[in-house]
C-alpha cells in the first residue's frame, strides 16, 4: 500500500484518474462514470444525483420547435441535453443525430476530411505521399492485411481551417485550409440553437481513436478567442471522457460519451483540463440497410450536406467499409473559433 501511494504521489489528481481509466493490465471499475442514459425517462426538472455528481436535464433548447431541422438530425423536441453542476459551461447533447446523420458525418471524417490540403498526422518517413494525401483511398487499395492494419491505426488526426500546430501550439496564418461547408453549417446550427449567436467555425481537428488509444490531459488554449465555445461531435465506439478544473490538481469527473453525442465546452469549462483515457466497445456499428425513401431526403433541409453521400450511406454495400472502421474505433470532430470578434485574420 505504501509503495503504491508514494508512486502515485508524483502524479497530479488529473493524471491519477487518467492512469486509472487507461489501465490495460486490469479493467478499471467503471461504476463512477456518469452515464446520462441512466436517467432516460426521468424528467422531473430536479437535479439528478449520480455517484455524488449532480447534473441537470436542460430543457431550454426543446422549446424552439419552429426551427427547421437540417438533414441528419432528430427533431428538437426529442433532444436531451445535460449540464453538470460542478463543471459550469459544459453541456452534453445526447445523440441528436439520426442513424443516417451519424453515418454521414463518420463517412465525411473517413473518406473526405483526411485529404489534402488538410493536414494529417501520418509521418512522411513512414507513409507514402499517396497515403498522406488520401488515407482512406490508400487503405482500400492495400492488398496486404498487415499493412492495411498498420495504416488503419496510424491515422490519429486531420486538421483544417487554421491548422493546429501541435509543437508550437500556435496557429499560423500561413497554415490554413477551408473549413468544410457542411461542418460549418452543422456548427452554425448548434450554435444558434444554444444561443451562441456569433460563433465562427475557424479550426477543426478530427481525432481518430482505434480501441486501445487515448488522448492525455490538456487544455485547449491556443485559440486567441477563449470566450467562444468549442463544439465536439463523436461517432462510433464509446469514450470515457474526463473533465477537470483549470489546474490538473483537481480530480476530474468521468463521463461516457457515446456515438452521436455533442459536447460543448463553453464559459468556465472552455479552458478546463480534459482527456480521453479509454475507448470502450459498446456497439456493433449499424450493419443494416437504411430504409428511407429518396423523396424524404429531397424534402429535408440540406444545410450544405452532400446529398449524394447522405443517400449512399444508407446502402449497405457503400457503408460496409465505414462500418468495418467504426467497429473498433471512435471518431471525434473538435471545432473551435480562433479569432476574436471583429478580427478577420490572426
Ligand atoms: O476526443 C475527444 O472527445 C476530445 C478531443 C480533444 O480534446 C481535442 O481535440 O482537443
Ligand atoms: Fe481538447
Amino acid at each position: 500500500m505504501h509503495i503504491r501511494w508514494s508512486c502515485c504521489a508524483n502524479f497530479t489528481m488529473f493524471q491519477q484518474s487518467f492512469k486509472y481509466y487507461k489501465a490495460k493490465c486490469k479493467t478499471p471499475d467503471l461504476s463512477n462514470v456518469i452515464d446520462f442514459d441512466h436517467y432516460d425517462d426521468e424528467d422531473t426538472g430536479q437535479p439528478i444525483l449520480q455517484n455524488s455528481i449532480s447534473f441537470e436535464r436542460n430543457l431550454n433548447i426543446c422549446k424552439k420547435n419552429h426551427i427547421r431541422m437540417p438533414a441528419g438530425l432528430k427533431p428538437l423536441n426529442v433532444w436531451r441535453s445535460y449540464a453538470l453542476d460542478n463543471h459550469p459551461g459544459l453541456l452534453v447533447i445526447r445523440n441528436p443525430f439520426t442513424e443516417r446523420g451519424q453515418r454521414y458525418w463518420a463517412a465525411r471524417c473517413l473518406q473526405d476530411y483526411p485529404r489534402g490540403p488538410n493536414k494529417v498526422n501520418l509521418n512522411e518517413r513512414l507513409f507514402p505521399d499517396s497515403a498522406r494525401s488520401d488515407w482512406w483511398k490508400e487503405l482500400h487499395q492495400c492488398d496486404n492485411l498487415k499493412e492495411m492494419q498498420r495504416l488503419k491505426v496510424a491515422m490519429r488526426w486531420t486538421t483544417f481551417g487554421y491548422h493546429h500546430n501541435w509543437d508550437t501550439k500556435i496557429y499560423d496564418v500561413s497554415m490554413h485550409s477551408p473549413v468544410p461547408d457542411d461542418l460549418n453549417s452543422l456548427c452554425a446550427f448548434f450554435a444558434s440553437v444554444l444561443g451562441f449567436n456569433n460563433f465562427k467555425a475557424e479550426a477543426g481537428i478530427v481525432n481518430y481513436y482505434p480501441i486501445g488509444t487515448s488522448l492525455s490531459g490538456h487544455t485547449d488554449h491556443s485559440e486567441p478567442n477563449h470566450s467562444a465555445p468549442l463544439f465536439s461531435f463523436s461517432f462510433g465506439q464509446t469514450a470515457i471522457f474526463l473533465i477537470g478544473g483549470k489546474t490538473n490538481d483537481e480530480t476530474p469527473t468521468a463521463l461516457y460519451i457515446h456515438s452521436g453525442d455533442v459536447l460543448i465546452m463553453s464559459e468556465e469549462s472552455r479552458l478546463c483540463y480534459h482527456a480521453v483515457p479509454r475507448i470502450i466497445k459498446t456497439q456493433s456499428s449499424w450493419t443494416s440497410e437504411l430504409k428511407i425513401k429518396d423523396i424524404e431526403i429531397e424534402e429535408l433541409e440540406e444545410n450544405c450536406l452532400d446529398k449524394a453521400l447522405l443517400q449512399k450511406v444508407g446502402d449497405w454495400n457503400f457503408w460496409k467499409p465505414f462500418s468495418w472502421y467504426l467497429n473498433d474505433s471512435r471518431i471525434n470532430i473538435n471545432v473551435r473559433q480562433v479569432l476574436k470578434p471583429g478580427e478577420s485574420t490572426l
